[in-house]
């Protein structure tokens, strides 16, 4: 059977007398895309910086493709795979679309740049910088000054800039928040496409998006894990039901 490429094991993360994790175990197989749900302040973003490296757990452990990278710092855990993108908008407005992803790309090929010439550098990031806007549908906007795009091609440059940087896995951080209805349907159907070809591990409050999309849902409430499993499972677990989505899976 595939390894998982993250797996996360007995977290626990306490604030004061807060335990916002608590005892959390999680994995994401490689081409899944399992989601992550709960009611504000379940710890779902504390949880995701846990797996990102900005906050270290207080006991458990963060394996990444296999690698135990719990106290790495957040740039191990790039190069061992993982790439996020963030809940606040983390472009550059006044560069262009492509120039964001190849800042995004150039992070990634440090090394390798030093070793070829400026000019044929500068060429390889800008056909990986095509190649990961391409992949999110922004082609055609490269040119355009990215704080110009609508909020939805923002967030779909966001996931570009993450693509760039050659990931195993994806975090997504409510990738669908402040979009309108017709533009969270285009990302729909962009991490659909994406699917298969990356693991994903997304957050996000959109249920709808949410059931469409997961092969796995684990619910997260109080810190704790109480489901994890399809969908269709998720919409039938009576103490999710209880707990959480009520008659919103009816
Ligand atoms: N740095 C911190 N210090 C103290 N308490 C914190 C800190 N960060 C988060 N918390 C608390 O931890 C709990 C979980 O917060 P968290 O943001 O992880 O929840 P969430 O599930 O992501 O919520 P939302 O869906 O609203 O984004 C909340 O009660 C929050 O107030």
């Amino acid at each position: 059977m595939a390894e998982p490429i993250v797996r996360i094991d007995g977290l626990r993360k306490s604030f004061g007398a807060l335990a916002v994790t608590n005892d959390v175990a999680l994995d994401v197989m490689p081409g899944e895309l399992h989601a992550l749900i709960g009611p504000n302040g379940a710890g779902k973003t504390t949880l995701i910086h846990q797996i990102a490296g900005t906050l270290r757990p207080d006991a458990g452990r963060v394996l990444i493709d296999g690698a135990d990278l719990t106290g790495a710092p957040p740039a191990a855990r790039a190069r061992a795979g993982l790439a996020r993108t963030f809940q606040i908008t983390s472009i550059i407005p006044s560069l262009d679309a492509l120039g964001n992803v190849a800042l995004a790309a150039q992070a990634r090929a440090k090394r390798p740049l030093r070793l070829f010439g400026r000019v044929a550098a500068d060429e390889a990031l800008n056909g990986e910088a095509r190649a990961a806007l391409a992949a999110v549908g922004l082609s055609t906007r490269a040119a355009v000054p990215a704080g110009r795009l609508s909020h939805g091609e923002k967030r779909a440059l966001e996931i570009a800039m993450a693509l760039a940087m050659g990931p195993k896995v994806l975090l997504l951080d409510e990738p669908m928040a402040g979009v309108g209805r017709e533009e969270s349907g285009r990302i729909v159907e962009l991490l659909r496409s994406l699917k298969g070809r990356y693991a994903l591990l997304l957050v996000e409050h959109d249920m709808e998006a949410v059931f469409s999309l997961a092969d796995r849902i684990s619910v997260l409430v109080y810190g704790e894990v109480i489901a994890s499993g399809t969908p269709q499972a998720i919409r039938s677990d009576p103490a999710v039901r209880a707990a959480y989505l009520g008659d919103e899976a009816a």
